[in-house]
């Protein structure tokens, strides 16, 4: 994977029920303030892209048996997505904040489920997904944010319905990512009120010269 060298592009992450979207929201507001001249693109994966969201409750709704079928989905997902969204936006010169991208498949499909590591980034790779600049990886205790999940409203997805050990591995999958590369990933607590962790994203953003 390469570094765009147009626009900013920003990925938050973390396990499910962690604060993502409470805190995307947000960020995209900061991150418009913060530099008006550049509009921001708030996406996310799976299925931000045009007719992705019915792509979306395909992959997170349907019965796939196979451990790779559900990759080949989120894949197929990413292609659409960097291709008619993400590209177009760093081309323009834009801020690009998108909940969840290839740090997922890493943390989910292969430490979550087993699948190997290197034949993931190798489908990266060929791909030509672009890498972020900074990815903000929203580390919260599998038991608080199971915890924030019974509270919040709505069926649970597949995944989230997985339960707490491979909630577990994901976030332990998630965690070594970031120790291997230091200078894309920031760890951010997301322990506490949303303010706190408020506070804490935007540190992470300026912590760093980006584009
Ligand atoms: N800092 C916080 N303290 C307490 N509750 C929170 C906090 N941040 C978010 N929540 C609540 O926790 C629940 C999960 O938050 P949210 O949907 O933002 O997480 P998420 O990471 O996007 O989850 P998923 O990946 O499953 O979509 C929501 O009900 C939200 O209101
Ligand atoms: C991109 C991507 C996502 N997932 C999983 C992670 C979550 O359980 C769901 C997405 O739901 P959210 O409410 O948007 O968090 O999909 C995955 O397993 N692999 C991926 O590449």
């Amino acid at each position: 994977m390469e570094t765009t060298k147009e626009g900013l592009f920003l990925t938050l992450e973390g396990i499910d029920g962690c604060g993502k979207s409470t805190q995307a929201g947000r960020l995209a507001s900061w991150l418009r303030e913060r530099d008006p001249r550049r509009p921001v693109l708030w996406t996310r994966e799976p299925g931000g892209w045009p007719g992705g969201a019915d792509f979306r409750e395909r992959i997170l709704r349907g019965q796939w048996e196979h451990p790779w079928s559900e990759v080949f989905l989120f894949l197929a997902d990413r292609c659409e997505h960097v291709l008619r969204e993400i590209l177009p936006a760093l081309a323009r010169g834009e801020q690009v904040l998108c909940e969840r991208y290839h740090d997922s498949t890493l943390a989910y499909q292969s430490f979550g489920r087993g699948l190997p590591l290197e034949a993931l980034r190798r489908f990266s790779r060929d791909c030509r997904f672009p890498l972020p600049h900074r990815t903000l990886l929203l580390d919260l205790p599998v038991e608080d944010a199971l915890r924030r999940l019974q509270q919040r409203e709505g069926a649970a997805d597949r995944l989230e319905g997985e339960g707490r050990p491979f909630l577990e591995r994901v976030r332990r999958g998630f965690l070594c990512l970031a120790e291997a590369e230091p200078e894309r990933y920031a760890v951010v607590d997301a322990r506490g009120d949303e303010e706190q962790v408020f506070a804490r994203l935007c540190r992470a953003v300026e912590e760093r010269t980006l584009p």
